[in-house]
This record gives C-alpha cells, sequence and structure tokens, in this order.
C-alpha cells in the first residue's frame, strides 16, 4: 500500500516539487516541500482502506481537521457535513489511526441497528463511563465482562443491567405505577409552586422558564427514584452541582485532565457522587418502620445488580448518577422546549391566528384529561387522568409538539464499535444505482447522526429547519421508536430523538407520559408571559435558537436564557389517577 501510494502520489509531486525548486532560493524551496506534503498528506487522507469502503470526505487539514471540526464546533460539525453531502448515505471521516463512518440515511441506520452482532456500543461503553462517572479500574474490569453474550454464555454487569431497565420501563404495570408516582410528584411540585406564587404580593414571579423547569423535574425526579431522603432533598446546593456535571460533561468524555479541564463538571460529579454513597452507606434508599419512603423498586434492583456483581457501594453510587442523569436531564429540557413554544405562540402577535390558536388548542385538548375533581371534599380540586392523556389520539396537538420539539432540539447520535471487519448493504452513493455494499474496518466508529437526519429536508419536506407543531398530526406511518404519527416525506426511522436498535432509549414511554403530563400541569396551572425586557419586541415570548455547538450528549439547550412572568391561572391542586 505505502509502496503504491509512494509510486502513485508522492514521487511526481516529489518531482514536480524539485522541478519548481531547482534554481529557486531556499525560501521558495522550502515552501514547495511544505506544500508538497501537505498535498500528499491530503491525496493520503482520501486513500481507502478497501474498494468498498464507504466514499471518505477529505478535512483541509488532513487526518486531524475532522476531530478538529468536532472539537471546536461540537455536533454541529458532523451534523453539516451530513447536510452538505446528500448523495452520500454513508461517509468515512478519516482521523488519526482510524476512521469514523457516519451513517445519515434511515435504511442504513435501520441496518447498522440490525448488525448488533459485529456493530456494538456496548465495547465503548466501559472506558465512557469510566471517563464520565469516574469508575475505578477494578470497577471497569468488571464493566468488561461478558459485554455482548449470547444466549446461554455468561452474562455481564451490562448485559444484567440492560435487561432489568428495558424490562422494567416496558408497558405493563410496573411502569404503569412508576408513571403515575412520577406525575404525584410533579404535580406536588407544581402545587407547591403554584401556592408559592399566590402568597407573593404581585401573584406573579420572573424566572429563567429553564431553570424553573429543570428545578421542578430536578425534585421530583430525585423523589420518585431516590424516596424521601434523597441526596438533593437532604442536600438542596446538589441541584447546581448536577447541572455543573450536565454541562461538563462532554469536556469529561474528551477526559484530558477533567480535574483541570472541566473543574466544574469534576467537583459537581464527585460531590454528588460522595452524596449518593453517603445515602447508599446509610440505607436511605430502605424504606424505614419509622415511615421513610426509601428508593423505587428499579433503583432497589439496580443497586442489587451493581452489588451482585462485585460493585463497591462507592462505585454503585456512580452508576446511580449515571441513573440519575438519565431521568433529569432531557425530561427537563423536552419539557421546557414544548411550554416556551405554546406559549410563544399564544402571546406572540406575529405568528397568526393559526399559532395564537395553539395553547388554547392544547387546553382544550386537555380540558378531558384535567377536569374539576369530583371526589374534592373542603376545597374544589383538579384530577389528571392518566388513562385518558396516554388514549391514543385524545391530545393529537399536545403529541404533535412533543415530536416537534424533540424532532428539532435532538441531534443525538448513536455510536457502535465494529468489532470485526463488516459489511452493510444499503443506498449506494448518488441513491441512483441499486443496492451497494458497503465495507467497514474492524475497530472503526460508527456514528448515526440523528441531527442530520432531523434536518433533511428529504425527510421532514422544504420547511424542515422550520418550527411547526403541527408537522407530525398529518398522516399515519409507523415507525421504529413507536411514533405513530408521521408525514408523508418522513422515512419511519428519520425521528432518532430517542435513538435505536439495541440502544434504544429504555426510558421513553415513561418519558412522553411524565413530560406531556408536566406540560399539560404547567398549562393548565400557570400564565406565562414574557418578562420585561426580555421578550420579541412585540410583548411576546421570544424563541432562542437551540445551542447546537456542543456534543449533543441530550436535547439540545436554548442559546440564551429566556425569562418569563408566571401568574397563576387556576389554583386548585391537583389530584392524579391512573
Ligand atoms: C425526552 C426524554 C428522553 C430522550 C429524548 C431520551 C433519549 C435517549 C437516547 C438518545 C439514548 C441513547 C440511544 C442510543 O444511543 O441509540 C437514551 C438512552 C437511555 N435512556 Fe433515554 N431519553 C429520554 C428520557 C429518559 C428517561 C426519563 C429515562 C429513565 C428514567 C431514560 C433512560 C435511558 C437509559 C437507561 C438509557 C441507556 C440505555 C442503554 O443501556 O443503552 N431516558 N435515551
Amino acid at each position: 500500500m505505502l509502496e503504491r501510494i509512494f509510486n502513485d502520489i508522492a514521487a511526481p509531486l516529489l518531482d514536480r516539487v524539485t522541478n519548481i525548486a531547482r534554481g529557486q532560493s531556499v525560501t521558495l524551496s522550502i515552501v514547495a516541500v511544505l506544500v508538497a506534503t501537505y498535498l500528499l498528506l491530503y491525496r493520503y487522507q482520501l486513500v481507502k482502506a478497501h474498494p468498498n469502503e464507504p466514499p471518505v470526505i477529505p478535512s483541509t487539514v488532513p487526518f486531524i481537521g475532522h476531530v478538529l471540526g468536532m472539537l471546536l464546533l461540537g455536533g454541529r460539525y458532523v451534523k453539516n457535513l451530513g447536510l452538505r453531502n446528500p448523495d452520500k448515505p454513508i461517509f468515512t471521516l478519516p482521523i488519526p489511526r482510524s476512521r469514523m463512518y457516519i451513517v445519515t440515511d434511515p435504511s442504513l441506520a435501520m441496518a447498522v441497528q440490525r448488525a448488533s452482532k459485529t456493530l456494538s456500543f456496548t465495547p465503548l461503553v466501559p472506558d465512557i463511563t469510566k471517563r464520565v462517572f469516574g469508575l475505578d479500574e477494578d470497577t471497569v474490569t468488571i464493566v468488561r465482562q461478558h459485554l455482548d453474550p449470547a444466549p446461554g454464555e455468561p452474562r455481564g454487569f451490562l448485559a444484567d443491567m440492560h435487561d432489568l431497565v428495558y424490562a422494567y420501563f416496558g408497558p405493563g404495570k410496573a411502569l404503569d405505577e412508576l408513571s403515575l408516582d412520577a406525575v404525584r410528584q410533579l404535580a406536588r411540585q407544581v402545587d407547591e409552586y403554584a401556592a408559592a406564587v399566590q402568597r407573593e404580593d404581585r401573584k406573579e414571579c420572573e424566572v429563567d422558564l429553564l431553570g424553573w423547569i429543570r428545578h421542578l423535574v430536578a425534585v421530583a425526579t430525585a423523589n420518585l427514584l431516590y424516596g424521601d431522603e434523597n441526596p438533593i432533598a437532604l442536600h438542596p446546593e446538589l441541584e447546581s452541582a448536577f447541572w455543573d456535571f450536565d454541562h461538563g460533561l462532554g469536556s469529561l468524555l474528551i477526559g484530558i485532565f477533567p480535574s483541570v479541564t472541566a473543574r466544574k463538571a469534576y467537583r459537581g460529579r464527585e460531590a454528588l457522587a460522595a452524596a449518593l454513597e453517603e445515602y447508599l452507606v446509610r440505607n436511605r434508599h430502605v424504606s424505614s418502620d419509622e415511615g421513610r419512603r426509601g428508593a423505587s423498586r428499579i433503583v432497589q434492583k439496580r443497586v442489587a445488580i451493581a452489588l451482585g456483581h462485585g460493585w463497591t457501594l462507592r462505585m454503585t453510587a456512580r452508576s446511580e448518577l449515571s441513573f440519575l442523569f438519565a431521568g433529569i436531564v432531557n425530561t427537563a429540557t423536552t419539557t421546557f422546549w414544548m411550554v416556551l413554544h405554546l406559549f410563544a405562540s399564544a402571546s406572540s402577535s406575529s405568528t397568526g391566528a393559526d399559532n395564537l390558536s395553539l395553547l388554547s388548542k392544547i387546553r382544550s385538548e386537555l380540558s378531558s384529561v384535567i377536569s374539576p375533581d369530583p371526589e374534592s371534599q373542603t376545597e374544589p380540586g383538579l384530577v389528571l387522568s392518566l388513562d385518558r392523556l396516554k388514549s391514543s389520539g385524545s391530545c393529537p396537538a399536545l403529541d404533535s409538539l412533543f415530536r416537534e420539539c424533540l424532532r428539532r432540539n435532538s441531534d443525538t447520535y448513536s455510536t457502535r464499535l465494529v468489532k470485526s471487519t463488516a459489511s452493510l448493504s444499503g443506498l449506494a452513493p448518488g441513491g441512483s444505482e441499486g443496492p451497494q455494499l458497503y465495507h467497514l474496518t474492524a475497530e472503526s466508529v460508527v456514528q448515526i447522526s440523528g441531527g442530520t437526519m432531523h434536518a433533511d429536508p428529504r425527510f421532514w419536506g422544504p420547511d424542515a429547519d422550520k418550527f411547526d407543531s403541527s408537522r407530525f398530526l398529518s398522516v399515519h406511518g409507523g415507525n421504529n421508536n413507536d411514533n405513530k404519527t408521521t408525514t408523508t416525506s418522513t422515512h419511519p426511522a428519520a425521528f432518532r430523538a430517542f435513538g435505536g436498535g439495541k440502544t434504544l432509549c429504555p426510558g421513553r414511554h415513561f418519558a412522553a407520559v411524565t413530560i406531556k403530563s408536566l406540560v399539560a400541569l404547567l398549562a393548565t396551572k400557570f400564565d406565562i408571559t414574557a418578562a420585561p425586557h426580555d421578550g420579541d419586541g412585540d410583548g411576546g415570548i421570544a424563541v432562542p435558537d437551540k445551542e447546537d455547538g456542543v456534543l449533543p450528549v441530550h436535547v439540545l439547550e436554548p442559546k440564551r436564557e429566556v425569562r418569563v412572568r408566571v401568574r397563576v391561572r387556576d389554583q386548585r391542586a391537583v389530584r392524579v389517577v391512573a
């Protein structure tokens, strides 16, 4: 291979350089050599590892350019590469000592997911969790055992945890009970907040919308999963440590001297891990005879699995930090976008009659979900019925808003390691010829770029870059993420907010119920308007862009804070029933 490169590329280039440099100044000769070296490297990065390797997209700075792009521009870099190369359903990015394959076509994404024996996420987990959650070497050794067991083979920690979480969050009694508890916790937070606003002199509060919703979700989720004496309830200052950790997760993942380069996140993580360890050591996860409610059953089982595989309590605390993270972050951010669009559409004079009616449309849908409580005794109350909220077709505008917020703000990617050389059958470059067999080199990484697919006009129409709360109302279809309504042009697998295949988010059913319930509670109980000096100039709430210049480890946040005024619209307390 090297000989071929030298003969085909380097030798002619060197000849040319020598000719140019002959008789010229030393400076010119150096420049010529540098140019030749650059051209050589540029051409070298285009060399495929196999004739059928996906088309290579070279970078201007050979080999390190793509990595630099990802570090500097975050998720936006790969997303935009995909959008600029719509003729390449999969492409190769040369990176130092390896390659990265980016998939931007839904059918190929499904092929990646099906090839789970050779294309797997699990071999990457030990290293990722070590960096992000600070696992020690002994624990990482345990995590590495029996990563992808075939039926009948011994099962490792990850396989057992995967089975538990997917079984628990699958449709059924356990999920129904957990969802009911979760929405009760959320309703309690919302009622308490409404009561606090009512006590204010002006009967209204000004808040940072995302910060407010995060607080409601974080407190409710910590209560739900970890019981009365959860670390955030006992140490409320840990809530900001949690968001510090969240915001530096990308830097922790990169893992270069995290205690220095990701100081705040590192300190936040360590504070949370220490509090969770104390929580476990003091048995606060166990319900007590004195009436203390301990951790949820799912957490009890997770802890038992970790200990059963030989994890120490100190490390088990870090595994729980990962679960707390999964339970809070996407739920809070998705709820924020939904509430923002809902109230922005209602308050903006420039968005027209259609949008103006979104809030009233959704409030009217919700009248069958949240209604006067016939059982309230001393004071009038409301009752929220989860069965009604979940029943198909009862809240189409709310469902569509949920999915559109995820489509627009989730640039997530699913990652797989090529365990051994693999072939993938899919659309040929340009899409015109028949299916093509793509060669994937062992030890490379495959990324399914959800961000590209979510923004691709071929799947969502010419207005793909616009927010359209009614986009998912149009036509019925189906896809691998259990989303039953899609538009005509939508490929069934182009919606990637929950990932797909073996790593498809297990919490998606739970998240859908809790997020829609929280939006329903907030839309029913509050009126939300722009804070003075923070609106769109016409008195409405301005909707900022998403911040897509970060590693898209979860639903993206807004580019700037949105300050709003919150006023109580209905102060009746809400009882939640199944
Ligand atoms: C809108 C809310 C949510 C979104 C958008 C979301 C999205 C995702 C995504 C994209 C992944 C990775 C998929 C992949 O790599 O292919 C994931 C994994 C996961 N999610 Fe969610 N999630 C949400 C809510 C939740 C909730 C509420 C929970 C639990 C309480 C949860 C638990 C998990 C877990 C445990 C995993 C790891 C699965 C594994 O072992 O591979 N998620 N989620």
